[in-house]
C-alpha cells in the first residue's frame, strides 16, 4: 500500500486537462490545486483555521529551512510537523536542493551531495539524498520531493545533461533510503532544462523507478513562459496517467491555468501570500494595488466578485490604511484574500474540466484579467 494515490475523473474534452482526487494519509484534495508555501512551518499571517476554512487541503513547507531552523530532530520530537503546527491536513515538503541553490552562495556539487554554506550563519553544510530523505523522514510530510539539482536557467546542454543523469542517480538513492513508504509518498523530480531530449530521458529515466508521483522542476526559473509551457507539453505525456503531476513554483493565476490545460495537478508558488505582504491584492480584473492613493475613500472590497471573508467584511479604504500603518492585520487580510482566489480560480478550473470547457473558460478568464493574449 503506497501512501499517496491518484484517482482520475475525467479528461476535458477541449483541453488535456484532467480532473482528479490525490489521496493521502492527511486526507484527499481535489486535483487541479494551488497548494499555499509555509516554508517555515506557517503560511505567512495565516492560521490552520484559516487554511481550512479556505479549503487549503494541502500546504508545502521546506526541508532545508526546518533543517536550518528549528532542526528536525526538534520537530520530530514535537511528533512530526502535523503535530509542530498544528495543521492536520496534507503536507508537501520540497526537499532543499532548490533551496541550496537559490539561498546559498558557495555551493560545490559533487556526486555524493552538495556541499554550501548555511545562508544564515555561513557554516559549511552537506546535503545529500540520503540527508533530505532522513530530514523529510524525521519532518513526516505526506510527500516528500527527491533531492535533486535544479540548474540555472540558462544552462548549456552538456552542463544539463551531466546534471540529470546524476539527478536520476540521486532519485534512485532517495528510493533506496525510503524508510516508511506506507506512510510517506515520495516524487521524482524532472529536470532537463529547455532541452527536449533531456526532458524526455529525465522523465523516463523517473517513470523507470516507479514514484507514486512526479514533479516537474527546473522550471519558473526565469525562462520564458513559452518554454515553460513548451516543455509542459513535451514532458507530462511521458508520465503515466495514473500518478499525479506536480509543477513546481507556478504559479500566476495565467500560468496555472496554462499548466492544468497541459496535464498539471498541482501547484505551488510564495507570489500570493508574498505580493499580499507588499499590499498586492489578485483580482477577478487583474492585480490591485491597494496601497494606491486612490483607494483612501473606495469603501468597495478587494474584488466585487470574491465570497471570502474579507470581501465580504472590509474595504479597499481599510486595508489601505492598515497597510500604509504596517498593521500586521492588513497583511493578513490581503494574504487571506490572495490564497481563497487562487483556490477559489482552481475550483473553477476543475468546473470547467468537468464540463469540457477549459479552452472556453482561459479566454473569458485571460480578457477579464487582462493577460495578453498570445
Ligand atoms: C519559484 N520557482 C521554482 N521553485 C522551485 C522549486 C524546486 N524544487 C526542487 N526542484 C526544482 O527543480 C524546483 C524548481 C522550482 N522553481
Ligand atoms: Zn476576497
Amino acid at each position: 500500500m503506497t501512501a499517496i494515490t491518484y484517482e482520475h475523473i475525467k479528461t476535458c474534452q477541449q483541453t488535456g486537462a484532467r480532473l482528479g482526487k490525490v489521496h493521502t494519509p492527511h486526507g484527499s484534495f481535489d486535483t487541479p490545486a494551488f497548494m499555499p508555501v509555509g516554508t517555515l512551518a506557517t503560511v505567512k499571517t495565516m492560521s490552520p483555521e484559516e487554511l481550512q476554512e479556505m479549503n487549503a487541503n494541502i500546504i508545502l513547507s521546506n526541508t532545508y529551512h526546518l533543517w536550518l531552523r528549528p532542526g528536525e530532530d526538534i520537530i520530530e520530537e514535537a511528533g512530526g510537523l502535523h503535530r509542530f503546527m498544528n495543521w492536520d491536513g496534507a503536507i508537501l515538503t520540497d526537499s532543499g536542493g532548490f533551496q541550496v541553490f537559490s539561498l546559498s552562495d558557495m555551493r560545490d556539487i559533487k556526486e555524493e551531495g552538495v556541499h554550501f554554506r548555511n545562508h544564515l550563519s555561513g557554516e559549511k553544510l552537506f546535503l545529500s539524498p540520503e540527508k533530505a530523505m532522513s530530514i523529510q523522514n524525521s519532518l513526516g510530510s505526506d510527500i516528500m520531493m527527491a533531492f535533486d539539482e535544479c540548474p540555472p536557467y540558462p544552462a548549456s546542454h552538456d552542463y544539463m545533461k551531466a546534471s540529470v543523469e546524476r539527478t536520476s542517480r540521486w532519485a534512485e538513492r532517495c528510493l533506496k533510503a525510503h524508510e516508511r513508504p506506507s506512510e510517506q509518498g515520495l516524487f521524482g523530480i524532472v529536470q532537463g532544462g529547455e532541452y527536449d531530449d533531456l526532458r524526455k530521458q529525465s522523465a523516463k529515466d523517473l517513470v523507470s523507478l516507479d514514484f507514486p508521483g512526479y514533479a516537474i522542476g527546473g522550471l519558473s526559473v526565469g525562462e520564458p513562459k513559452d518554454i515553460m509551457n513548451r516543455m509542459l507539453e513535451f514532458t507530462t505525456p511521458i508520465l503515466p496517467a495514473d500518478k499525479p503531476r506536480y509543477l513546481m513554483g507556478v504559479g500566476s493565476p495565467d500560468s496555472l491555468v496554462d499548466g492544468a490545460i497541459r496535464g498539471i495537478d498541482m501547484f505551488d508558488c510564495v507570489l500570493p501570500t508574498r505580493i499580499a505582504r507588499n499590499g498586492t491584492c489578485m483580482t477577478s480584473g487583474g492585480r490591485l494595488v491597494v496601497r494606491n492613493a486612490k483607494y483612501a475613500r473606495d469603501f468597495s472590497p478587494i474584488d466585487e466578485n470574491c465570497d471570502c471573508h474579507v470581501c465580504k467584511n472590509y474595504t479597499r479604504a481599510y486595508i489601505r490604511h492598515l497597510v500604509k500603518c504596517n498593521e500586521t492585520f492588513g497583511f493578513r487580510l490581503t494574504t487571506y484574500h490572495n490564497l481563497y482566489f487562487l483556490i477559489e480560480l482552481m475550483k473553477q478550473v476543475r468546473t470547467a474540466i468537468s464540463e469540457d470547457r477549459l479552452g472556453d473558460f482561459k479566454e473569458a478568464f485571460f480578457e477579464q484579467y487582462g493577460f495578453n493574449q498570445e
